[in-house]
């Protein structure tokens, strides 16, 4: 029996036998050849080739996942297109006469030295996804493209160990027969985990150098949720994961009971719990009776993978479907949270050495009044088929929140101009994500109805630590208490205010952290949709009052190795 330890990538457990695999090797040996043109022609038909399988690769993520998967291709697409890119490496066939996958190992090899040679976090981590492509070129100029990694190896319950996985490996993968995947490389915000969420299967990745130590066949227990995989286990060890695996089992039909009904702490304080919602499927697949509504619509999917920036027209057919999908039941809009690591190429934005503090969201916003303005209109228009509410993101003072106030109230003008109709009193709030929010929140609450607290920026804001950057991965921690203490202060200010607060970040659903959610007050928790159940579910077991008492020990504790004990006990008492 041996033990991996990894990082917990996709929760769940898997039961199978392992498949290596093994990446198609980039040749390091120069080859001098006669005709450099015939070698550019089969380079770029690979390419080319390459190309059209990602387009192909990304309508299926699109079409079976939504806008943010398919973005992954998109990105790795924009890479293998890039003429200039390819033109270096066409030069140095023509100059060198040396062979196609030399010189492209060549050109990823300079590329590699120059983007580590920068101090900018987003452009290394573009690294990987360059190092994949020309792989990936490489692998289909050699004929090694486009295969299922896994589809010599016999079985149907089998569990992947490899080095790492691109995006494009993983969806090529044979679902049906894939239980699980195991890489030694990527963080957990990597694709391989993102889409591993998505096909519902364990991912442990980060594991370091282990793939000597694993045979094609051997028996494998994955458990995504702890990120550890056992080889070749012992009788013992094989029940107690079996007994594990069956119990989380029950577990899920207890989540599924809940899905549908309201959430209420065991002393009866009521939680709303919403959906976060914001590409095409999960527009689709949503569901108004199995949630309280939709507490994040992000809107930048109706921006992405276009051209030209969407009408209002386009804008108002969407927001109203969804209005009417949700009933009565609230929706609330973020306006576009563009920039960051979100990018759109006909907005021309400039590239910047720090774009998480940067030209994004509001800002860009507030300082392109017609893009504004048509969402603005459209929103409005659609707030008369459901209980839609508008949400401004990224705010830093009461100034921003008064001039897009302001920019609300010039698109309503229009709208009375044109003699169409809208919601005059649409509810609007902001998302507190950045630490200038959380200490300002006394002040805007005056100002708004509604807050949700956006944690995946304020702990990246509050930690100073790039929420993309795999280096620093150990320090954005949801249990820093800096974070925990800012939403308590938030959730003070609010109600002292009289206004609502939610928590749309993905702490909103981390099992620990729940029962204070419940003692803070929160009115409202915006989850992954298949998350509902167990959020719910979480909140039924929590007395509101006695957690009140701990949750005040807990924050003034100040160390978080002693806060994530008592959360971890405080889940132990409640049987989770
Ligand atoms: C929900 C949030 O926004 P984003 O869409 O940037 O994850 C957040 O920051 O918590």
């Amino acid at each position: 029996m041996k033990v991996i330890k990894g990082l917990a990538g996709a929760s769940g457990y898997a039961a199978g036998h392992a498949v290596v695999f093994s990446r198609t090797v980039i040749p390091t040996d120069k080859k001098k050849i006669e005709d450099p043109e015939a070698e550019i022609t089969a380079l770029e038909s690979a390419r080319s080739r390459y190309v059209r399988s990602l387009g192909l690769l990304a309508e299926r993520a699109r079409r079976e996942h939504g806008e943010q998967e398919a973005a992954i291709f998109e990105a790795y697409r924009e890479i293998a297109s890039d003429d200039v890119f390819f033109d270096e490496i066409k030069e140095k066939i023509r100059t060198e006469r040396v062979d196609a996958s030399w010189a492209i190992e060549q050109k990823r090899s300079e590329t590699e030295s120059v983007l580590d040679g920068l101090d900018d976090p987003y452009l290394k981590t573009r690294k990987d996804d360059i190092n994949n492509v020309c792989r990936e070129v490489t692998a289909e100029l050699q004929g090694a493209g486009a295969a299922d990694p896994i589809a010599e190896a016999g079985g149907d319950d089998l569990i992947v160990f490899a080095e790492d996985l691109t995006p494009a490996d993983t969806v090529r993968l044979d679902r049906a027969r894939l239980k699980g995947m195991v890489t030694e490389k990527g963080g957990v915000t990597s694709h391989t985990v993102i889409l591993a969420k998505l096909l519902g299967i364990p991912a442990i990745v980060g594991t370091g150098p282990m793939l000597s130590e694993v045979q094609n066949g051997d028996e494998v227990l994955a458990d995504g949720g702890s990120g550890t995989v056992v080889l070749s286990p012992d009788a013992a060890g094989r029940q107690g994961f079996l007994a594990k695996q069956k119990k989380a089992g029950l577990r899920e039909s207890l989540y599924a009971e809940c899905r549908a009904k309201p959430a209420r702490t065991r002393d009866g304080f009521s939680v709303r719990v919403d959906v976060n919602s914001g590409d095409k499927e999960s527009i689709e697949t949503f569901n108004a009776d199995e949630c309280d509504g939709v507490g994040l619509f992000r809107t930048e999917f109706l921006y992405m993978g276009q051209k030209d920036y969407p009408s209002e027209e386009f804008q108002f057919e969407v927001y109203r479907g969804m209005a009417e999908k949700a009933g009565g039941k609230e929706l609330i809009i973020r306006t576009l949270d563009i920039g960051g690591d979100k990018q759109l190429d006909y907005m021309d934005l400039p590239k910047e050495s720090n774009p998480f503090l940067g030209f994004r969201a509001i800002r860009i916003c507030l300082s392109r009044p017609e893009l504004f303005q048509t969402q603005l209109r459209a929103i409005l228009r659609a707030g008369v088929y459901g209980n839609v509410k508008i949400m401004f993101p990224m705010i830093v003072n009461l100034e921003e929140l008064l001039q897009a106030k302001s920019q609300l109230e010039a698109a309503k003008r229009e709208l009375d101009g044109r003699q169409i109709a809208y919601r005059r009193d649409i509810p609007v709030g902001i998302m507190v994500e950045t630490p200038a929010a959380v200490l300002l929140s006394d002040i805007l609450a005056k100002h708004v109805s509604f807050f949700s607290i956006g944690s995946n920026d304020l702990i990246q804001y509050t930690t100073a630590t790039d929420r993309m950057n795999e280096k620093v991965q150990y320090l954005y921690d949801s249990c820093n208490l800096s974070v925990l203490r800012s939403i308590r202060m938030v959730c003070r200010n609010a109600h002292a205010n009289g206004v609502q607060v939610g928590i749309c970040g993905e702490t909103a659903s981390e099992p620990r952290l729940i029962p204070l959610w419940c003692a803070l007050g929160v009115d409202e928790l915006s989850v992954a949709p298949p998350l509902v159940g167990r959020t719910k579910y979480i909140v039924g077991q929590v007395s509101k009052k006695e957690m009140e008492e701990r949750t005040e020990k807990l924050l003034a504790s100040g160390s978080i190795p002693e806060a994530k004990q008592e959360l971890s006990g405080i889940l132990g008492e409640l049987g989770l």
